[in-house]
């Protein structure tokens, strides 16, 4: 199997896409992995897959991979690759693109400057919605940690799950020890991505993620907004936020009700093939 891809990034959250319209695709998540390596492979931190709609509503089906092989429901960065990536190879001439994904269905709009937004849908806040044990929904849980300590969290669902902590500087923050930890806690029965936010003012912020099924990447769309909806419930920020993340900065739109929206570059790196 000869397979055409292309390599992209969102703010150095980095990506495989492939072209699963024109080209037959086998996938399995053993050759997932091992494309993903970034020493034995090509390197990435998701594979998107552009596939036809299953319904007649929308252009394209998104497929998202994780590293580790497991298919999840959303990716955000990956989502404005996406629409550029559709344009480029001609399987769309469009400006507004409709899309489903496993976590429901996003619409992505190229705006004339070549950055894309993307209309991410509502952000589901139900315990059981993320999914995450909790007896009812409150702006901040308590989580026990293996050590006994008990942190406040907050858990949102953008399509996928997300646990958000509210830190004093996301320099000092222990991403490589409480992300693995927190990714597998026994109360997010699907794992969950979990994000380190510091709160600059009532319109920027910082953010580190460290991503179910990946590890630490350099951002994260969906984990952006879900900062900025655990922040906007709970009274730190106003409509309009700079997120700031490791490899660079979103504008996140959320009026506290209603759907998110994401802004935000996109980079085409190279064009391959794989045999
Ligand atoms: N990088 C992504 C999120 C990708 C999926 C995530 N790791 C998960 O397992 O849910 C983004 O930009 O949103």
């Amino acid at each position: 199997m000869r397979l055409k891809f292309t390599k992209m990034h969102g703010l150095g959250n980095d990506f495989m896409v492939i072209d699963g319209v024109t080209q037959s695709v086998e996938l399995s998540p053993e050759r997932i992995e091992r494309w993903a390596d970034r020493h034995f492979g090509i390197g990435f931190d998701q594979l998107l897959l552009v596939e036809p709609p299953t319904r007649p509503d929308r252009d394209f089906r998104y497929r998202i991979f994780n590293a580790d092989g497991s298919e999840v429901e959303n990716c955000g960065n990956g989502a404005r690759c996406f629409a550029r990536f559709v344009v480029d190879h001609n399987l769309i001439h469009a400006d507004r693109i409709c899309v489903e994904t496993a976590g429901g269905d996003l619409e992505l709009i190229i705006q004339d400057d070549g950055q894309v937004t993307v209309d991410m849908g509502r952000p589901r806040l139900a315990p059981e919605k993320i999914p995450f044990l909790a007896d009812e929904r409150a702006l901040l849980y308590p989580l026990t940690t293996e050590d006994g300590t008990q942190l406040d969290v907050a858990a949102v669902s953008m399509g996928n799950p997300h646990c958000v902590i509210r830190v004093d500087s996301v320099d000092t923050a222990p991403v490589e020890t409480l992300g693995p930890e927190l990714e597998e806690h026994e109360r997010f029965p699907q794992r969950v991505n979990v994000g380190f936010l510091e709160v600059v003012d009532r319109t920027h912020a910082r953010l580190r993620v460290f991503e179910r099924g990946v590890g630490e990447t350099l951002a994260c769309g969906t984990g952006a907004c879900a900062a900025i909806v655990a922040g906007h419930i709970n009274g730190w920020f106003d409509d309009r936020v700079h997120i700031a993340l490791r490899g660079g900065t979103l504008l996140i739109e959320w009026p506290g009700e209603g759907n998110v929206l994401m802004t935000g570059p996109v980079e085409t790196v190279f064009e391959g093939v794989v045999g």
